[in-house]
């Protein structure tokens, strides 16, 4: 599904009603409409009796709520409409529907100065829901003085809370918020989700998310070219092709692992089963030579192979041949789980990645080498995934942490086209972006999932389904999805708390199971995705 900034939507609104004839107050009657249905939907199909507050602000968006306020009001709710504005400031389809409204009898209370705060504020204590269509996507910075106190006001009051196309406050396009912002119970979003809608903090401020059909025109969307989508489960599902009865391992590609030092050989078999839950045929991990047997015990399926290694049971710059003869025989190479900062071991990577000829997973202190030698990022032909957390974001673009969450997709869509690589810039809202300027945003997974070792799973992951022959940035995005998905099972039976790396494994055959299932449901996010 994609995904939108205010302008992209703007453009959009405008040309359906420019380009395909649609006069922008059907629009506006179709939003109105649907976010009537949704609350009837929530007040269990009759909303007569029911005491509902709209506030509403001059713009399109209060021009929504006023259509909605008609509606209830229509069928028997005690609809009170709060406007932030003097109803004779109100121009063109927002004013007609207020001239509807009011002529049906409806009541509007305007909140021009501090007194009239009172009124909603006793209002709210009697309130079953409260609809808030103050800004939508033509809000700009902060919403201050007046505005700012009400919306204040509403979140304090405790009640539920519809937001229409977007909580008032919220920053559209990156999720941030510079003020006061409704704290909404489910956003009723139009057309398609905006950016601020599934970026954090402004995913958890939407609440759950609907997005609701108004009539836009689909060609006109899809001929948009837009390049930001969320993934969905149908997304995923499209991405997975059954297997033919008549295949063997040989056909689901081999991953090479490449990791590990003294006291980190957990990295490497996380990653190593991560791989093979996620269907590659073979896996082999390599770690320093003294590690072999435990990662042996460790991981019944996987082939091991022990490599020269330093004192201190750190890869050797000897390990370099070693390695490229392995790859010979594989598929993917995912490098970097528990491998240490030493030296040695940064140089032997940075000398081994301009030699791999296969597409190449890179995580943790693999990343953190290239920080040190940004050559082959910047210089070397490569099909590659970077999987970085925020913090080896920050290392390797040179800036810190707080800059790269506050600006994650840029971030991360930046250095996928400057590198040509793919990245996927993990955290809340793990970021998938491409070489070609395509990117994803993934909606599954949770808190429980800071937790150590599932970033490795994650990499095994990625590399079992670019294993399987899946385009390297598709297999990226796949990969988020499921992982987090793992996570949200894991978390829905045993809790966030106690929830293990290792417990992700055990989760993702249920994962695939879903997918291949066919279900219909499509979830936006928030709890389970499937
Ligand atoms: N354009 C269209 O065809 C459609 C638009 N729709 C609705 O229209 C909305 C967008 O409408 P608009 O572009 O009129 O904008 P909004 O209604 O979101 O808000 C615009 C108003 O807010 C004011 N404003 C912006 N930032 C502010 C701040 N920091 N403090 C105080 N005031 C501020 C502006 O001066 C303007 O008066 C969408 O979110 C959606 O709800 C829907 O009706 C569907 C069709
Ligand atoms: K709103």
């Amino acid at each position: 599904m994609y995904v939108v900034t205010a302008a992209e939507m703007a453009e959009i609104d405008r040309m359906a009603s420019r380009d395909y004839f649609v006069p922008s107050i059907v629009l506006m009657e179709n939003a109105g409409l649907r976010v009537t249905e949704s609350i009837r939907r929530y007040f269990g199909g009759r909303v007569a009796g029911k005491r509902v507050l709209i506030f509403a602000g001059k713009g399109n968006n209060g021009g929504d709520g006023l259509v909605v306020a008609r509606h209830l009001h229509n069928e028997g709710a005690e609809v009170k409409v709060f406007l932030l504005a003097r109803p004779e400031d109100l121009r063109g389809d927002p004013r007609t529907n207020l001239e509807i409204y009011q002529k049906m009898g409806g009541k509007i209370f305007p909140i021009l100065e501090q007194s009239h705060l009172q009124r909603a504020d006793i209002s709210l204590l009697y309130a079953d829901l409260v609809v808030d269509a103050i800004f939508g996507t033509g809000f700009k910075g902060a919403a201050l003085g007046l505005t700012g106190e009400v919306i204040k006001l509403i979140n304090n009051a405790g009640k539920p809370i519809v937001a229409v196309d977007l909580p008032s406050g919220l920053d559209a396009d990156t999720g941030q918020v510079h003020g006061p912002c409704i704290k909404a119970t489910w956003t009723v979003t139009f057309a398609l989700p905006k950016r601020g809608l599934v970026l954090e903090p402004g995913a958890t401020l939407a609440g759950e998310l609907e997005v609701v059909d108004i009539g836009i025109p689909r060609r006109l969307i899809e001929s948009r070219n837009l390049r930001l989508r969320l993934l969905t489960p149908a997304w995923c599902r499209e991405q997975l092709k059954p297997r033919d009865p008549s295949s063997h391992k040989g056909n689901f590609g081999h991953v090479l692992v490449v990791g590990g030092s003294q006291g980190m050989v957990g990295a490497v078999a996380l990653a190593a089963l991560g791989a093979l839950r996620a269907g590659a045929g073979l896996v082999t991990a390599a770690v320093p030579r003294s590690l072999q047997d435990v990662l042996a015990a460790k991981t019944t399926e996987v082939m091991t192979r022990g490599l020269p290694e330093m004192p201190g049971g750190v890869l050797s710059r000897e390990a370099l041949p070693y390695i490229l003869e392995l790859l010979e025989k594989c598929t993917v190479l995912a490098i970097g789980p528990g491998l240490s900062r030493d030296k040695t071991t940064v140089s032997l990577v940075l000398e081994l990645l301009p030699q791999v000829r296969c597409p190449v997973v890179i995580d943790a202190d693999a990343l953190n080498a290239l920080a040190e030698d940004r050559k082959y990022l910047r210089e070397a032909e490569k099909e590659a995934v970077l999987t970085p957390h925020p913090g080896e974001m920050a290392r390797l673009i040179e800036t810190t942490t707080a800059q790269v969450q506050a600006d994650r997709l840029g971030v991360a869509t930046r250095a996928a086209q400057d590198w040509r690589v793919t990245v996927v810039l993990k955290g809340a809202r793990t970021i998938i972006a491409s070489p070609s300027g395509e990117a994803f945003i993934n909606p599954t997974g949770n808190p429980g999932m800071a937790t150590a070792g599932s970033g490795d799973v994650l990499t095994g992951v990625v590399a079992g389904l670019i294993a399987q022959g899946l385009p390297v940035p598709v297999a990226a995005a796949l990969g988020a999805y499921i992982h987090g998905a793992a996570g949200d099972y894991a978390a829905r039976t045993q809790g966030q708390q106690g929830l293990v790396a290792g417990d992700l494994l055990n989760y993702l055959p249920r994962v695939f199971r879903k997918l291949e299932a066919r279900t219909e449901k499509t979830c936006l996010g928030k709890g389970l995705p499937l």
